[in-house]
């Protein structure tokens, strides 16, 4: 172990409360809005091929002629309930937003820029109704923020020279004072999602970033914070120089999931994910493969079996609309999370060898094991492995727990449950309630012949 000043300072999961209850959350939504949905990936009838809300460093748009946006954001069909409620339906327990995105332009009307929603025709403070409204809903608020700014004269992708290093110590100055102005005007979100934090004039800040961190966890305990906003003074980032998690969970997972438990840790994470391939702000073009319900209840059961949450994302239109397919996917995982969120819910990683039918969550502090099932083999039969002391109680499906289902012990510790896949192509859920084996090791079920 080598000795850090700016490194992890805790180690292993958090569990107090607040922790708790975001590791259940299971389903989150993502927001990503902006002045980039008003060109919405396309300028002077030019498609920008890049990630829509990265428009401005595209050459095909002058840097000026981004920025003028600003004059242009008046989101006539805002309507903060309104997100809120698609988030509600879709199941989602928490929502992560965008308050400035890398352009610098700020959702709320800061002190200490006049990049602000304050100076545009629209004039109004657009957090505050968008945290109130979640928070009216159920949902527990998270703040996006991005640390790289490309409006701040003092941001620097790297410090050179002396110069260099003036400038962007009034960005630091710039940067802690709109962090504590958030948590100061939002006192009601649960914590802040960091972007922007790769460039090295950043990943140099090791002493003032951990000071930072200690100042906002001051002002609101139990503020959740995740891997990606600071680096130990080694530079290493996400993880620090003796390879411990920094902060509460991991945020290496955008766009992709970990395949199994030992790419996990054993921390808390969050997978955050596109519906398109890469589009996070408003594209008008919705090309390229667009991702199915099916594949994205999928994504949110793999991502709790692994112990992780998902977080799906939604990029409102310049108006404040919110695109008709996105709708109509958040209702259609909605549907699913009505009838299955059981499953998702409070669940876990169940320490079970994954099988081909799909993925196994666990009720936390429960004997109780789901299946939920994406493929079912010919045989109708779900092979499931349980630890030596662990028996099968009773075996039903979510829909219907007044059905017992077979259970075959075709060896010992290892089952096949026997159900009719439901009609419609939708995934299933078969509950376990497991418990422990008398000495005799007795099962209620037959034994294999
Ligand atoms: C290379 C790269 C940089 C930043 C990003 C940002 N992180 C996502 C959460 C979005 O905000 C995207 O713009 C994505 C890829």
């Amino acid at each position: 172990r080598i000795k850090l000043k700016h490194g992890s300072h805790r180690e292993g999961k958090r569990t107090d409360s607040v922790m708790q209850k975001w590791r259940g959350n299971g389903l989150g939504q993502f927001i990503h809005w902006g002045l980039y949905a008003i060109p919405g990936g396309e300028w002077n009838g030019k498609q920008y091929n890049g990630a829509a809300e990265w428009i401005r460093s595209w050459n095909g748009i002058p840097k000026s002629a981004y920025d003028s946006l600003i004059y242009k954001f008046n989101p006539i069909n805002f309507n903060a309930d309104e997100w809120a409620s698609i988030a509600k339906n879709m199941g989602a327990k928490y929502v992560t937003i965008t308050t400035k995105h890398h352009d610098g332009f700020c959702l709320w009307p800061s002190k200490y820029t006049s990049y602000t929603v304050a100076n545009s025709p629209w004039k109004k403070d657009i957090m505050k109704p968008l945290v109130d409204a979640y928070d009216k809903a159920g949902l527990d608020v998270i703040l996006y923020f991005s640390i790289m700014d490309w409006n701040h004269p003092g941001w620097r992708y790297d410090i050179k020279t002396k110069a260099d290093s003036i400038a962007f110590e009034g960005f630091k100055k710039f940067t802690r004072n709109q962090l504590i102005e958030l948590l100061t005007m939002y006192p009601k979100a649960k914590g802040l999602w960091f972007d922007g934090t790769w460039d090295k004039s950043w990943v140099k800040q090791a002493k003032f970033a951990d000071e930072l961190e200690a100042e906002m966890r001051k002002l609101r305990p139990g503020l959740i914070i995740g891997s990606r906003f600071r680096a130990d003074e080694y530079g290493k980032r996400h993880f620090d120089s003796n390879n411990v998690l920094m902060g509460d969970y991991e945020q290496g997972w955008e766009r992709k999931l970990p395949n199994s438990i030992a790419d996990v840790h054993g921390n808390d994470w969050d997978c955050v994910m596109t519906i398109p391939e890469n589009q996070w702000g408003y594209n008008k073009a919705w090309k390229g493969h667009i991702k199915s319900s099916n594949e994205l209840i999928e994504m949110t059961a793999k991502a709790v079996s692994l112990g992780g949450n998902f977080v799906l994302n939604f990029g409102p239109k310049g108006d404040g609309s919110i695109r008709d397919e996105e709708k109509k996917l958040a209702s259609e995982i909605g549907d699913w999370m009505k009838v299955n969120s059981e499953a998702i819910y409070n669940c876990e990683y169940s320490g079970l060898e994954k099988q081909d039918w799909g993925y196994f969550t666990k009720k936390r502090e429960k004997d109780k094991v789901y299946l939920i099932i994406f493929n079912t083999p010919v045989s109708g039969a779900y092979r499931v492995k349980l630890p030596a002391k662990t028996a099968i109680a009773k075996s039903y499906l979510l829909t219907n727990p007044n059905m017992d289902l077979r259970v075959e012990e075709v060896h010992s510790n290892e089952y096949f449950i026997y159900a009719k896949p439901t009609t419609e192509a939708k995934p299933f859920v078969i509950v376990l309630d497991t418990k422990k084996k008398e000495n005799n090791g007795g099962n209620n079920y037959e034994k294999a012949k």
